[in-house]
């Protein structure tokens, strides 16, 4: 079996972070691991508390896992602060992994801080560079970029400077526009759009977790980036359309994987 490991914090309400990440993983197929950085006290409504977790702690979860069981790929959420950075950096670059999906989670959608502004520089400078994909909403891009990201040319602007700064490939989300939600990615050589109609629902609680998972567990099952990309955009699109009326603030997705399944044709492949 395929294998993915996130490095994530805990989202109590079970939409994003960690447990949007493991089922993901699960839902297309792929053993989902997990190192946790941070536990939030978390529902759809509000970030209450964080406890971020001692980097000894986040070492020797990567070094457990990397140590005994193959990893086919890593994605990457929330860090804290900028010693989890660079503990987290650090650790892969001992084991190397083949694929690297970072999300760079910053701000969750009620406005709590999921990453420290002192730590982003050492997301810039050391984990960017290492990234096989980074995956930023649009307040994120602006930050990682240094100025606005509102239209389409922005975006392919923010695309080409984002790739100069390290990763491999970049995917630009558009969650957060006006209008559709289309997607723009770019690996240095090509750009393409993933496109979408905007959905009309308010309960998009883990959306960005969930495309970084899924492109993560499509690229351990082996296929090329721009399939893995295009997999798991109709796989959140899904996970939308169908997302789940739970709480009173922003409702999580649906992982339902026969939903999934029915809606593009797809065999489960394990
Ligand atoms: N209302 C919507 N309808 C269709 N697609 C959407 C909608 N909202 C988000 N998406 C898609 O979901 C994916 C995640 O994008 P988004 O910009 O919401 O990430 P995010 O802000 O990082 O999410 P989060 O912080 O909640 O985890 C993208 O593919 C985006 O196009
Ligand atoms: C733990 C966690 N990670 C990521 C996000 C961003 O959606 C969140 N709200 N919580």
């Amino acid at each position: 079996m395929k294998t993915a490991l996130t490095i994530a914090g805990s989202d109590s309400g079970g939409g994003a972070g960690i447990q949007a990440d493991i089922k993901t993983m699960s839902a297309l197929g792929v053993f989902g691991m997990s190192v946790i950085t941070a536990v939030t006290a978390q529902n759809t409504m509000e970030v209450r508390s964080v406890q971020n977790i001692d980097v000894d702690i986040i070492r020797d979860q990567i070094e457990a896992v990397f140590d005994d069981i193959r990893v086919d790929a890593v994605k990457i959420g929330m860090l804290a602060n900028a010693a989890t950075v660079q503990v987290v950096t650090k650790t892969l670059q001992k084991y190397k992994p083949q694929h690297i999906v970072l999300d760079p989670v910053m701000i969750s959608k009620g406005g709590h801080y999921l990453l420290q502004d002192s730590a982003v520089n050492a997301l810039i400078k050391e984990l960017l560079p290492i990234a096989t994909l980074v995956t930023p909403n649009i307040p994120e891009a602006e930050v990682l970029v240094g100025n606005a990201v509102q239209t389409e040319d922005d975006m392919y602007k923010a695309c080409i400077r984002l790739r100069e700064m390290g990763p491999n490939s970049v995917l630009i989300k558009g969650g957060h526009l006006v209008g559709d939600s289309n997607d723009l990615y770019y690996d240095g050589v090509d750009f393409h759009w993933f496109k979408s109609k905007r959905i009309a629902t308010k309960n998009t609680h883990g959306t960005g977790c969930t495309l970084s998972s899924a492109i993560a567990a499509n690229l351990a099952k082996g296929v090329t980036m721009l399939e893995a990309v295009q997999s798991a955009k109709a796989y959140i699109t899904t996970a939308i359309t169908h997302s789940l009326e739970l709480g009173s603030g922003y409702g999580p997705t649906n992982h339902f994987y026969d939903l999934y399944e029915k809606a593009n044709g797809i065999k489960r492949d394990v």
